[in-house]
């Protein structure tokens, strides 16, 4: 399904003055009941075709993101990818909708029900009829083939997203932890991304075997 930018405006924010392109395309899928359009924003800093840019793909998060919720990370997360690309001057920070990994805003807090009944982030999804984890990142690659930016320096833990880039011929550079401090609301949320996720943690190097790998694990 092509791309399609919808705007590219100016966008001064209290972090530096950005550029934001917007884009959206149709997604047909088996797993969705129709054809839905997806979308997702681009906050560009800097000359990205310069060096590679640091690279943020951040999955919206309402309760984190909106509300700093702590029950998760993705708040300082977001914020953590603001911080490098304009310490840096130069990044990209993809926003893209797919809420709750993708089951939507309320099955996420139907889950968080669950959870508080003692379910885990991914037992919690499972239960209630989702796939562990529903994302792509086929819009997010796009936009980066779109900005003809062909390798990067990915600020995640996520091995999905390397996968995901790796696929698209986009080379990743380096691999920035995307660690935050946790706190006594999202330890165990944190505990479970590593441990029944394969979430990466700490400065953990980024290798190609390491996502050869979990492409294996995740085919048996
Ligand atoms: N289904 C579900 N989604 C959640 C839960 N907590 C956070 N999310 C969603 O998870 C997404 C963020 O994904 P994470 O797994 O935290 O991290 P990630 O983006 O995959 O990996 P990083 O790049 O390392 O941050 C956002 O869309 C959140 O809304 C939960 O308990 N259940
Ligand atoms: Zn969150």
């Amino acid at each position: 399904m092509p791309l399609r930018k919808i705007a590219d405006i100016k966008f001064p924010t209290c972090h530096a003055n950005f550029r934001l392109l917007a884009f959206e395309r149709d997604r047909i899928g088996a797993q969705f009941a129709e054809a839905h359009t997806e979308t997702a924003l681009a906050l560009i800093l800097g000359d990205i075709h310069s060096v590679p840019p640091i690279v943020r793909i951040h999955s919206q998060c309402i309760t984190g993101d909106v509300f700093h919720s702590l029950r998760c990370d993705c708040h300082d997360q977001l914020h953590l990818a603001l911080n490098r690309i304009v310490e840096e001057g130069v990044g990209v920070l993809i926003y893209e909708q797919q809420e709750g990994r993708g089951i939507g805003l309320l099955e996420k807090l139907r889950a968080y029900e669950l959870q508080e009944q003692g379910f885990d982030t991914v037992d919690a999804n499972l239960h209630l009829g989702h796939e562990v984890d529903l994302r792509d990142y086929a819009l997010p690659t796009e936009i980066l083939r779109f900005l003809t930016v062909r390798s990067v320096r990915l600020l995640t833990n996520n091995p999905d997203k390397m996968n995901a880039l790796h696929a698209a011929d986009i080379a990743i550079v380096e691999r920035i932890s995307a660690d935050v401090p946790q706190n006594s609301h999202s330890a165990s949320y944190l505990s479970a991304k590593r441990e029944r996720l394969g979430h990466l943690s700490g400065q953990e190097p980024f290798q190609l075997q390491h996502v050869a790998d979990t492409v294996f694990a995740a085919a048996k």
